[in-house]
C-alpha cells in the first residue's frame, strides 16, 4: 500500500524528534521562500491538448553524468541518519531503484564512498552526484572532490547560494547546532589535517569555480541559482548545467520560488545546458509544470526526508513512486508522451482568460 506524500508526512512528524523535525522541515527568517514554493505551484495551471495519440510514454532523461529513467533527481539533504539509522544508504538505495538520479550532500551522514556503492548495489548503472561547498582551504575542497572521483560520481554539484548560513529561526529557538553523539559528517572526517567542520564562505567567485573547473574532468553543475545574469555566466564558465533553487527557502527569505526565477532563465540559458529546478516539488503537476516551461528535471528535498522518517528504504521508494506516477498520469492528461513535448504553452496563470 503507498501513502500518499502528506501521509508520510505526518508519520515522519510522529517519528521524529521534534527538534530534527524543525531542523528539516523549517527555512530561513519568516519561512516566506519555503512557503511561497509551494503556493507558486499553485498559481499556476496546466492547460492540456487533446487528441494526442500518447497512449505510450517515456519518462527517461539524458543529464549531465546520468541516463535517468524518470525526470526525477533527490536534491541533496543534510544528515540522513537523523531521519533512519539507515540514513543515506536508505536513500540511495531507494532512488536508484527509481531510476532517479541521487545527489549526496557533502554533510551527510554516510561517507560518498557508501552511498555510491549502495546505489550500485541496486543497479550498477544509477547515478549519484555529489554536493560540495567550496571551502576555504583549497585543499579540502580537493579532497572532496577526489574522494568523489574515487566513489565513482558521475557528476559535481556546488552550491553556491550560501556566501553564509541562512538564519534558521526554529533551529536558533530550540538550540540546534550539533549532530547528536554517534553521528558524524562523514565526508568531513577523513580530511587534511583531521576532521573539519564545512566552512561557508562569502568570499568566493567566479574565478574560484574556474580553478575548481581545471581541477576534475567531472561534470560540474551549479545549484542555487535564481538570476538570468548568473545562468549566462554560468554558461559561459563552461558549467554543464544548472539548478534552480532558493534553496527550500532556508537561504535568503526574501528570495523569489524558483518556479517563478524559473521562465528568464531558461530563455537565457536557450537550451545550451540543461536548467533543472527544485523547491516546493509535492505532486505529478508540479514536476510537469516545471518541466513544461522549461527544466530538465525535478528535484525532491524534503518529500524525501518525510518517507525515510516514515518508513525507511520503503518510505522513499513510496515518495518516488508516487512522483513517477503522478508525473505519467499528468503527462498523458495534458496530451504528452515525453517530458520534452511539455511546452511552455500549457502552462497558464491561474484565474486567467485563457
Ligand atoms: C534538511 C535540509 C537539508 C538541506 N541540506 C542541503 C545541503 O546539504 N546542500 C544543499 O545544496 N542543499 C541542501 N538543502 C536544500 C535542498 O537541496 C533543496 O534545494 C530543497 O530542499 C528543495 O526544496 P523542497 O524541500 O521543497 O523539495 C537542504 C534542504 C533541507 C530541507
Ligand atoms: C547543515 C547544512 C550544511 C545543510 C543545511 O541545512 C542546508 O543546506 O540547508
Amino acid at each position: 500500500m503507498i501513502d500518499s506524500l502528506a501521509g508520510l508526512h505526518e508519520r515522519a512528524r510522529q517519528r521524529l524528534d521534534p527538534v530534527h523535525y524543525d531542523f528539516f522541515a523549517g527555512g530561513a527568517g519568516a519561512e516566506v521562500a519555503l512557503a511561497e514554493n509551494e503556493r507558486a505551484f499553485g498559481r499556476l495551471a496546466l492547460r492540456p491538448r487533446v487528441l494526442r495519440g500518447n497512449d505510450i510514454r517515456d519518462l527517461r532523461t539524458t543529464l549531465p553524468g546520468a541516463r535517468a529513467a524518470v525526470p526525477i533527481f533527490v536534491s541533496p539533504t543534510a544528515f540522513h541518519r537523523l531521519a533512519h539509522p539507515d540514513g543515506e544508504l536508505a536513500t540511495a538505495r531507494a532512488t536508484a531503484a527509481a531510476g532517479a538520479v541521487l545527489i549526496s550532500s557533502m554533510a551527510a551522514t554516510v561517507a560518498i564512498g557508501e552511498v555510491a556503492a549502495a546505489a550500485r548495489a541496486v543497479d550498477p548503472a544509477a547515478a549519484v552526484w555529489f554536493q560540495l561547498y567550496l571551502q576555504r582551504d583549497p585543499a579540502v575542497t580537493e579532497h572532496l572532490v577526489r574522494h568523489a572521483e574515487a566513489a565513482g560520481c558521475s557528476a559535481l554539484v556546488i552550491t553556491v547560494d550560501s556566501p553564509v548560513f541562512g538564519h534558521r529561526e526554529r533551529d536558533q529557538h530550540n538550540g540546534f547546532h550539533d549532530l547528536p553523539a554517534g553521528l558524524t559528517t562523514a565526508n568531513m572526517q577523513d580530511l587534511p589535517g583531521g576532521p573539519r567542520e564545512i566552512d561557508m564562505s562569502a568570499a568566493f567567485t567566479w574565478a574560484h569555480l574556474a580553478r575548481l573547473r581545471a581541477l576534475t574532468r567531472l561534470p560540474l553543475l551549479l545549484k542555487g541559482i535564481l538570476h538570468p545574469a548568473d545562468a549566462r555566466l554560468a554558461v559561459e564558465a563552461g558549467l554543464d548545467g544548472i539548478i534552480v533553487s532558493n534553496h527550500g527557502g532556508r537561504q535568503l527569505d526574501a528570495a523569489p520560488a524558483g518556479i517563478e526565477a524559473l521562465p528568464p532563465i531558461v530563455s537565457t540559458v536557450d537550451g545550451e545546458i540543461p536548467v533543472l529546478l527544485d523547491g516546493g516539488v509535492r505532486r505529478g503537476s508540479d514536476a510537469v509544470i516545471a518541466l513544461a516551461l522549461g527544466a530538465t528535471a525535478i528535484g525532491l528535498g524534503r518529500p524525501v526526508l518525510w518517507g525515510l522518517a516514515a518508513a525507511g528504504e520503503s518510505g522513499v521508494r513510496q515518495v518516488l513512486e508516487l512522483i513517477r506516477a503522478e508525473l505519467d498520469h499528468v503527462l498523458t492528461l495534458c496530451g504528452a508522451s515525453r517530458p520534452a513535448e511539455l511546452t511552455p504553452d500549457l502552462v497558464v496563470p491561474r484565474g486567467c482568460r485563457c
